[in-house]
């Protein structure tokens, strides 16, 4: 059976204060979700440590946004793996399409990235996706193919999971259709080694649409932006129906 993972991603999003609020309002809300699901918050960098300190012995998981390749080095502004490991971090999203658009982050960088979380024990959330003009043009299919074939290149699928972030879909309101999600993940399956893997979507996720979304037969669950800044709407997430 495929494990099911809702992420919340906080992206630039919450101080240390503002963290520990949202802690507060949240965890009380865990108590009625399915212990089979794996919930986790993707905090920024300056949170983790007091997030991580806070959910001791809570079901909740610990993620980071991003990961460096090397153990150590000079490497101004970046975090590597065993910083991450020492706090108590278990996932990590790579690759994510702010990543790749405003910072430079490439599928040969995305590769090795996915390859040195996993050294470290950490589980990689690869995102790939399209973009509105990439979709346009009918090139959502081979993108994805070829994000895939790049970003996948020596990476344990066994320990890996994957978000379909359509670009277009990403803070924006406009959700892809819930038939049209499942269809792409369906494809993103069928090119994998390990069919297993859990396959998440990406994109305007919020509770009016979580239903729908986690009733299809190939989604394995949500990367949610926005709508896991607030514990009473993250909460209605992952108690979806
Ligand atoms: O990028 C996302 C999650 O990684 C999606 O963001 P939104 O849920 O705000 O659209």
């Amino acid at each position: 059976m495929r494990k099911i993972v809702i992420a919340g991603n906080w992206k630039m999003f919450k101080t240390q204060a503002e963290s520990l609020e949202f802690l507060q309002g949240f965890m009380p809300t865990l108590e009625q979700t399915p212990e089979a699901l794996e919930v986790v918050l993707c905090a920024p960098f300056t949170a983790l440590s007091l997030i991580s300190k806070n959910l001791h012995g809570s079901r909740v998981q610990l993620g980071a946004q991003n990961v460096h390749w090397e153990d150590q080095g000079a490497y101004t502004g970046e975090i590597a793996a065993p910083m991450l490991t020492e706090i108590g971090v278990r996932y990590v999203i790579v690759g994510h399409s702010e990543r790749r658009q405003f910072f430079g982050e490439t599928d040969e960088t995305v590769n090795k990235r996915l390859k040195a979380a996993q050294d470290h024990g950490l589980t990689p959330i690869l995102c790939v996706g399209e973009t509105k003009q990439q979709r346009d043009a009918g090139e959502t299919e081979a993108l994805i193919a070829m994000q895939l074939e790049k970003d996948l290149v020596g990476v344990d699928q066994q320990n890996l999971v994957i978000a379909y972030e359509p670009v277009w879909a990403i803070g924006t309101g406009d959700t892809c259709e819930a038939s049209e999600a499942n269809r792409v993940i369906g494809l993103i399956r069928s090119q994998l080694s390990y069919p297993d893997v859990p396959i998440q979507y990406g994109g305007s996720v919020k509770p009016s649409n979580i239903d729908e979304i986690m009733a299809q037969s190939e989604i394995d669950g949500a990367l949610v932006g926005g709508a896991s800044l607030e514990p009473g709407s993250f909460a209605r997430i992952v108690n979806y129906q």
